[in-house]
């Protein structure tokens, strides 16, 4: 397919928001950057046999979920999505449909949290390669960062651990079983977190796509805190307590790709959180604490009467 024509298939016909000057069609985008805010920057790409396997996931599903990685990072650093650029690479047998079906993906999501596309790349490569920059607003004093947790916090997770995990799982013993599966390929990320934590004056937070364990060290390390874990406390859904224990704990701390938030916040802010999550029907869960630290930032996992030291476990590119 030919470049030129791929940009006039997605060019969209109006964007969302009215900071956008210029969209796409010119050499670069122009925006009015939303007046007394922030802009906060993300990237994420994910790549054919990396992150996705065209055997079991459609173009839609793709363009869904590489969007949602984005929107994943603006909501864990407090910001509001707004706009995003991509980066395509694309084999040379792809037609229009094999596009738009990509494209219809990213949009629907897109829609769901009004972003706009206002631009982005395209050359050929061997395999499905796509690159997104998103950007997002928010007020200085609402920015939430790994490096704003303080001793006595509570430690507290969004949804459900190692769902996506399991549903790639799932999907690689060709199993049937939606919930998971969608979880996988179609994640949505915690919008309603930005409303419900909007009161607090401290959030710490981080979002999950390595996996608990490392998500938890980065929070520990940039801001200088021992973390302690309840392994107990962590959330689960029913049907995942029937599996094998070792497998299931391997899933919870590791798999990663929930792109679910955890994060810390104060005791006195955290009853405040906790209820305004119940009303928006975000399921939070405290799973720990906060301590003090006096050498080198650690992890530590409680299991009954056994401390562990949780390393970094989740997924790593080598
Ligand atoms: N190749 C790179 N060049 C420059 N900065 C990078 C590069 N890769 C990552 N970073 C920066 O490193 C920091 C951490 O990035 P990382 O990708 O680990 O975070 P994340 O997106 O939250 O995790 P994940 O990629 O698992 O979703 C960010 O500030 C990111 O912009
Ligand atoms: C086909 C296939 N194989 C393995 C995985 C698992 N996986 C790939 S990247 C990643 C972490 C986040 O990546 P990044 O740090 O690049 O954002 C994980 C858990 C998958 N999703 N699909
Ligand atoms: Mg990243
Ligand atoms: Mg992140
Ligand atoms: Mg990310």
């Amino acid at each position: 397919m030919k470049e030129t024509d791929l940009i006039n298939q997605i060019t969209p016909s109006f964007y969302r928001q009215s900071s956008v000057v210029t969209g796409i069609g010119d050499d670069g985008a122009v925006i009015k950057p939303p007046n007394g805010h922030e802009l906060v920057i993300v990237a994420d790409a994910m790549i054919e046999d990396v992150h996705f396997s065209l055997n079991y996931m459609n173009l839609s599903d793709v363009g869904h979920r590489v969007l949602a990685a984005n929107v994943s990072d603006l909501i864990a650093m407090g910001s509001k999505p707004l706009y995003y650029i991509i980066t395509l690479g694309v084999p040379s047998d792809y037609n229009h449909k094999d596009i738009q079906l990509l494209y219809d993906g990213l949009n629907q999501l897109a829609k769901v949290y009004n972003m706009d596309l206002i631009g982005g790349d395209t050359t050929s490569s061997n395999k499905l390669m796509i690159s997104i920059t998103a950007f997002g607003s928010v007020l200085p004093n609402r920015k939430r960062l790994r490096s704003q947790a303080d001793a006595g916090d509570v430690v507290f997770v969004t949804g459900y651990l190692g769902e996506s995990g399991y549903g790639l799982h799932l999907l690689n013993d060709q199993i049937d079983e939606d919930y998971f599966i969608n979880r996988h390929k179609r994640p949505v990320p915690r919008q309603d977190f930005l409303y419900a934590s909007e009161p607090l004056s401290r959030v710490c937070l981080n979002d999950i796509s390595d996996g608990i364990s490392t998500e938890l060290n980065e929070i520990a390390e940039a801001s200088l805190v021992n973390i302690e874990i309840n392994y107990e406390s962590l959330p689960v859904h029913e049907e995942m307590k029937k599996l094998n224990s070792t497998f299931l704990k391997e899933l919870i701390l590791s798999a990663g790709e929930d792109f679910e938030l955890v994060g810390t916040c104060s005791v006195q802010e955290w009853k405040q959180l906790e209820q305004s999550c119940q009303k928006l029907n975000i399921p939070i869960k405290s799973i720990g604490t906060v301590t003090s630290s006096s050498s080198t930032p650690k992890v530590n996992l409680i299991e009954g009467d056994q401390i562990t030291l949780l390393d970094r476990k989740g997924y790593e590119h080598s």
